[in-house]
């Protein structure tokens, strides 16, 4: 064909890049600053599609809408695998996971199980007595502290992760302790930029920066869920009132659920739960902390949605997760958060197994690519007053974010989108809506809104670097049940 000259096999621009290291000095020289900052920083010096080469691996850097869009579109198979990352090898039994699964028939079938068994709205709502009681606990803890400063962030993501395992292992027992920390450090180290992953074949590096500590989390973390599974095996038939995750995945196991699925290993189930875990946890928890900080630090928003959600909910008394549907503006600070202050920025990344063109650049085979869904959610070009907290823009916008509107990805898009939109969504939404419905908050300490500091913590999952220290007020009476 026409274009295999020279100029159209060039590579996409960036900076100058060093022997040996390449460009990862961009990022020991910054780094105090988290890598969407920097690679934002970049592309608006070289331009929306970027070059880097990351030690010995070559990356692409997407932060225009057009190429998120070329790429879903036209390359979207093509870049549908992960790179194999130490910590999917060592620790999540080799790449089974599914967010860490190269792009297969293993996770084709697991992704399957995933969507139509566990996330499915059914589902997700037979989880609501689980959020409302977890919740409901929260708020009573928050009540009997009225008047006195607490540390709602600590509490928000205490909560979160008690919901989360007890939908993932049931009930809470004396392996909650246990399985809650190494969870929590698991997902620090799989959502990190390690620079072992940059020199995959450099065995020293392996050897001495990670694989030894990502084998101990890896035993810790076998070992707890091994107990789990076969504690549930022995007590298969102990009455139950809801279904978990562990009940659905265990009819998998073995093939028990017949020909239209292949069967689960131990090991699978092991590596889903953990995926579960990963990928809904400090996801939620952040963005519901977020939203908060925002409502915080500009009173008429909190109020307006104070209003909201009591003239909503005064005739019952109680916030009820089952109408949280028409809660509209609860909904518009959600996206808005989602969109500020995007806990995924630069979604999970992908590799393309063929060569391809992109916005005429060449791009040769096993390339990582990140897309840059922060940048792009606060782009003054597609956004007005783009670093500003303001819900109401949303108010009359088709924007949704279910990988469709390029310029807004918080979930990401096409084959390896967020299978945990809705339970994301509904472990937000209706807890944001209780928070706001019982209390009314003051921040501590004699801080004003105009004064919180809403910097950003310099890590993969945007964090708040400050706690929210806040003093509730009670104003609805709790649910006695
Ligand atoms: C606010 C909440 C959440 C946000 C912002 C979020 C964000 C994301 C993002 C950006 C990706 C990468 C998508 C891509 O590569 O294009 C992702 C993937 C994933 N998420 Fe979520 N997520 C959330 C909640 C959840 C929940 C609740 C679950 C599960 C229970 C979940 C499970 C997963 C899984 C399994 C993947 C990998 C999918 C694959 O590789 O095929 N997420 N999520």
């Amino acid at each position: 064909s026409k274009n295999k000259s020279s100029s159209t096999m060039k590579l996409p621009p960036g900076p100058r890049k060093l022997p040996l290291i390449g460009h990862l000095h961009l990022f020991l020289l910054r780094s105090s600053d988290p890598a969407r900052r920097i690679l934002r920083d970049l592309a608006l010096e070289y331009g929306p599609l970027l070059y880097l080469q990351l030690g010995n691996v070559p990356t692409i850097v997407v932060t225009s809408r057009e190429i998120a869009k070329e790429i879903f579109k036209t390359q979207d198979v093509n870049f549908a695998n992960r790179p194999s990352l130490l910590i999917g090898e060592v620790m999540l039994y080799n790449n089974t996971d599914l967010a860490f699964a190269p792009y297969s028939d293993y996770w084709r079938q697991s992704r399957k199980i995933l969507t139509q068994e566990l996330l499915s709205m059914k589902r997700v709502q037979s989880f609501q007595p689980v959020r409302e009681e977890e919740f409901l606990n929260l708020c009573r803890w928050i009540a009997s502290n009225e008047g006195s400063p607490i540390d709602l962030t600590d509490r928000l993501f205490m909560t979160m992760y008690d919901i989360i395992t007890r939908i993932s292992i049931g009930k809470k027992t004396g392996l909650h302790a246990d399985f809650i920390p190494v969870m929590k450090q698991l997902t620090d180290a799989s959502m990190g930029f390690q620079i072992v992953d940059y020199y995959p074949s450099n065995w020293f590096l392996r050897k001495f920066g990670g694989i030894r500590n990502a084998q101990r989390l890896h035993h810790k973390l076998d070992e707890i869920l091994e107990k789990i599974l076969t504690d549930r095996q022995a007590n298969n038939n102990a009455e139950k009132m809801h279904e978990d995750f562990l009940d659905v995945l265990l009819k998998f196991h073995g093939n028990a659920a017949g020909a239209e699925y292949t069967s689960l290993t131990s090991n699978n189930i092991k590596a889903m739960l953990s995926t579960i875990f990963n990928g809904a946890t400090d996801t939620s928890s952040v963005t519901l902390d977020w939203a908060m900080a925002e409502l915080l630090k500009q009173p008429k928003l909190m109020r307006k949605a104070q209003d909201e959600v009591r003239t909503f909910y005064d005739k019952r008394g109680y916030v009820d997760e089952s109408i949280t549907n028409e809660l509209t503006y609860i909904k518009l600070i959600i996206k808005e958060t989602l969109r500020l202050h995007t806990p995924g920025s630069l979604l999970l990344p992908r590799v393309n197994k063929e060569a391809c063109m992109i916005a005429g650049y060449h791009i040769p085979a096993n390339t990582q690519l990140f897309v840059n869904a922060w940048a792009m959610g606060r782009d003054p070009n597609y956004w007005k007053d783009a670093e500003k907290f303001i819900p109401e823009r949303f108010l009359d916008s088709s924007l949704d974010f279910r990988g469709n509107n390029y310029e807004y990805l918080p979930f990401g898009s096409g084959k390896r989108i967020c299978p945990g939109i809705t339970f994301g969504i509904a472990n937000i939404e209706f807890p944001l809506a209780m928070l706001l419905y019982h209390f009314d908050w003051v921040l501590a300490n004699g801080v004003t809104p105009e004064e919180m500091d809403m910097t950003e913590h310099n890590g993969a999952v945007s964090t708040r670097a400050q706690h929210l220290d806040v003093i509730p007020v009670l104003k609805r009476p709790l649910p006695s049940k």
